[in-house]
């Protein structure tokens, strides 16, 4: 679905690189947390799989394609496979919930009767049927996120990015929100989620890969936020 051979990030030549050698399989259906400090790498990661970045050195294959081998004519199309979400949202604030999520599809050139039943399925989905004609700002955070989260699966993208979709939320309502990406990935989409908290990875206990200034530190199939010793089985790391 996702791979990384060898791939390094220098955005200006007298820094030090924001990945350096990484190298990386992520396969379909896969949940997988990206963690680390910050500046250690994880939006850079993700926005090369969207390739908005390309890599100094090294290849990144999305869905079969070898993105330095994708023409910039085609990079809008690609990226219909991608869904994304952000920390803060971005939703378009003088269009209604449901417009939001309508735009997309239109963007991308649906009937009229697509975008009429996929809507409201994909509302109902996230848990907001009731609010499709709401403006973002008559929601609470996490119902915006809500909004965000429908916009990028509308068009059941094979992959899901989200860069810290948490971060601008209180603890109760980012738990619904990962259940909420718990049962998109059950659906068999991919997710890939940068993140800062540690209680939601810990809880999950999911694929984690930690980034440590641009370098892959540990990659474990089911982890915690922080490495856990096999000899203090249950007791973090400082
Ligand atoms: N557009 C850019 N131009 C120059 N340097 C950049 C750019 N984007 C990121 N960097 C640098 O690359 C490194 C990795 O940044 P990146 O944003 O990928 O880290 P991160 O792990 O996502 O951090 P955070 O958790 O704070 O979001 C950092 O040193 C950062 O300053």
């Amino acid at each position: 679905m996702i791979r990384f051979d060898e791939v390094s990030k220098t955005y200006s030549r007298k820094a030090r690189p924001a990945l350096d050698g990484v190298s990386l399989e992520i396969l379909k259906g896969e949940f997988v947390f990206l963690v680390g400090a910050s500046g250690s790498g994880k939006s850079t990661l993700i926005r090369m799989v969207l390739r908005e970045e390309s890599p100094t050195e090294g290849e990144v294959h999305v869905l079969g394609q070898r993105l330095k081998a994708l023409p910039s004519r085609r990079v809008p199309f690609f990226r219909r496979n991608l869904g994304v979400v952000f920390q803060d949202f971005r939703l378009l604030n003088n269009k209604t919930v449901y417009e939001n999520v309508a735009f997309t599809l239109q963007v991308i050139g649906k009937s009229r009767g697509f975008i009429s039943e996929a809507v409201p399925d994909v509302l109902k989905t996230v848990g907001l049927a009731g609010k499709a004609s709401r403006l973002p700002h008559e929601l609470s955070g996490g119902e915006q996120q809500r909004v965000a989260i429908a916009r990028a699966v509308v068009n059941r993208p094979p992959i899901l990015l989200a860069d810290e979709p948490t971060g601008n939320l209180d603890p109760s309502t980012s738990a619904g929100i990962m259940a909420l990406l718990a049962r998109i990935n059950e659906g068999g989409t991919t997710v890939v989620m940068a993140t800062h908290e540690a209680s939601i990875v810990n809880e999950m206990q999911k694929r984690v890969v930690e980034l440590d200034a641009g370098v892959i530190m540990r990659d474990e199939a089911s982890g915690s936020y922080r490495r856990q010793l096999a000899s203090h089985a249950g007791e973090e790391l400082a």
